[in-house]
């Protein structure tokens, strides 16, 4: 099923971050009572790290067993393990070194350190979704670029399209550092639950440009099987 977005807006950046922080657990404790283990895609990202920042700091991360937690990655820096332009090393510092997970439902996107290339990390990185059953991710949240990309997926880029593999290699990111590894299209579109968020007025174009359907703007083609959710503050929803 093609999912519509629904678009919620929040006063502020702040605001946005503690509600996506509450829902997101909300949202796993209710999958873990139906399935027994969930699969979460995080994101970089401004917005997306504050996210991951307030659901550490919420009590309602009490009452999770994270050790049915799968964490998953919509996009990374292929920069060396360490580099602070991992975002893997930003969620770490603000949500998984804060709570009792286990290191095998961990699954980080390969780096430099570990990976002559980030084609080889992208192949790799395909083979554990595959590995893990090809999981329909219950929540894969997503930043939006001021340039209208998401996870690594940007405009005029031609793995923007890539058909046929759950992972990419990224070369000549306008935004630094060029080299990257994302899920692709196909991989995000699988997901249960897409969420968006943004904040800040210089993402208020970007994010009408999406949401009224500009194909040339990865964000704009992004859809949750279940519900496609945008959570914006007011900033980012001036030209909606
Ligand atoms: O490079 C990236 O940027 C986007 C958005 O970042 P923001 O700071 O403008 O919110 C992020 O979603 C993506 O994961 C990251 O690699």
């Amino acid at each position: 099923m093609v999912t519509m977005p629904d678009v919620i807006v929040y006063a502020d950046p702040d605001d946005v971050a503690q509600a996506t922080a509450a829902r997101l657990l909300v949202r796993i404790g209710d999958v873990l009572a139906h399935r027994g283990r969930a699969d979460i895609v995080l994101t970089g990202g401004t917005v997306g790290i504050a996210t991951l920042e307030a659901a550490a700091a919420s009590p309602l991360a009490a009452g999770i067993d994270w050790t049915a937690v799968h964490i998953w990655w919509g996009d990374e820096r292929f920069v060396a393990d360490g580099d602070p332009d991992r975002n893997e090393g930003q969620a770490q510092r603000a949500l998984l070194s804060r709570l009792p997970l286990a290191e095998d439902t961990i699954h980080r996107m390969g780096s430099t350190s570990g990976f002559a290339s980030a084609e080889a990390a992208a192949e790799s990185y395909a083979t554990e979704i595959a590995a893990n059953g090809s999981p329909a991710f219950d929540v894969l949240m997503l930043g939006l670029g001021p340039d209208g990309h998401v996870a690594s997926l940007f405009p005029g880029h031609a793995g923007y399209r890539t058909a046929g593999a759950a992972a990419i290699a990224v070369h000549d990111s306008p935004k630094p550092p060029p080299t990257r590894v994302s899920l692709t299209l196909e991989a995000i579109n699988r997901a249960a639950e897409v969420w968006v968020v943004a904040a800040g007025a210089a993402k208020a174009d970007v994010v009408a440009g999406c949401l009224y359907g500009d194909a040339d703007l990865p964000g704009s083609a992004v859809r949750g099987t279940d519900r496609t959710l945008w959570l914006i503050d007011a900033a980012a929803a001036t030209r909606i």
